[in-house]
């Protein structure tokens, strides 16, 4: 799916109606199978933007196209179907508590089957192969009939990710998925992610805070600061010094942006 934003202006989809935007007049072309990765500190608007593109957010100002359509302007029905060809993973799944896993998983295909398939899989859940093999993907397949209040955080997450890959979105935005996942997992995660985006041919828009893996995964950066864009660069020409203006003074991201050694604080033990 291709995404255009031309002066694109939102708030946060907490912000009152009275808020300052916290994205401000921002310009971005994503074309369709692209896959980019947006940094920058915290409160920068990357959540903000991923809920823009999403269309569960309209603008303050400024316009939005996907596939060369404003959502905004779209009959409400047609609206309902652009939704569903696009999926947003938020940082925290919302998973019902009770919930086993392969419904959670499976519940990624509800904006693409109808409402009778939708219920009929309730009781008799198809699909399940699928699941596990999504699961699978996400090293999570010795989970499927798992209740989500089991899982960890991290589970939780990759339950998210791989409900994502059943959707067959054209476009999945996937806001900070790797918040709770050790490295070697999120390493992972961000492999599978953007294997599916190329097999499927879809855009995938990824927020990070993980700048060394972003760098290693995308091969797009999206610099966003103050809820303006600060660059929008081919990874290889994102730079040290581009980043370290990005952060400005804050604590150093994922060990990019200071990188003189750190001293070890003198550590006291008591003994009893
Ligand atoms: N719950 C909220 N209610 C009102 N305004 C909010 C809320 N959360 C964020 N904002 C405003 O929106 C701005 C952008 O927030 P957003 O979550 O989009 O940034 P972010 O870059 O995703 O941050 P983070 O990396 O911490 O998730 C913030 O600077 C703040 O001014």
């Amino acid at each position: 799916m291709n995404i255009e934003l031309r002066s694109l202006s939102g708030r946060h989809p907490a912000a009152p109606a009275a808020a300052a935007p916290a994205l401000r007049a921002l310009d971005l072309h994503v074309a369709a199978g692209e896959q980019a990765a947006v940094i920058g500190p915290s409160g920068a608007g990357k959540t903000t933007l991923l809920h823009l593109m999403a269309c569960a957010l309209a603008p303050a100002a400024g316009s939005i196209e996907l596939d060369g359509r404003d959502p905004w302007r779209l009959p409400r029905r047609e609206l309902q179907r652009l939704r569903g060809r696009l999926f947003l993973a938020p940082q925290v799944p919302p998973l019902p508590p009770r919930q086993r896993v392969v419904t959670a998983v499976l519940a990624g295909r509800l904006p693409r089957i109808g409402l009778w398939q939708a219920l009929r899989s309730l009781f008799y859940p198809t699909g399940i192969a699928q699941a596990d093999a999504a699961l699978a993907r996400f090293d999570m397949a010795d989970k499927l009939f798992a209740r989500v209040d089991r899982l960890s955080g991290g589970e939780r997450q990759r339950v998210g990710l791989a409900r994502g890959l059943l959707s067959e979105a054209q476009l999945l935005l996937v806001d900070e998925p790797l918040s709770a996942l050790d490295p070697a997992r999120a390493g992972q995660a961000l492999d599978t992610l953007t294997q599916w985006a190329r097999e499927s041919g879809a855009t995938l828009v990824a927020t990070l805070h993980d700048v060394p893996l972003a760098l290693q995964h995308f091969p797009r950066i999206i610099g966003l600061r103050d809820g303006s864009l600060a660059f929008d660069l081919p990874t290889a020409q994102v730079t040290p010094d581009l980043l370290r203006e990005l952060y400005g003074q804050e604590p150093a991201q994922a060990g990019v942006i200071d990188e003189s050694p750190v001293e070890a604080a003198p550590v006291v033990m008591h003994c009893r």
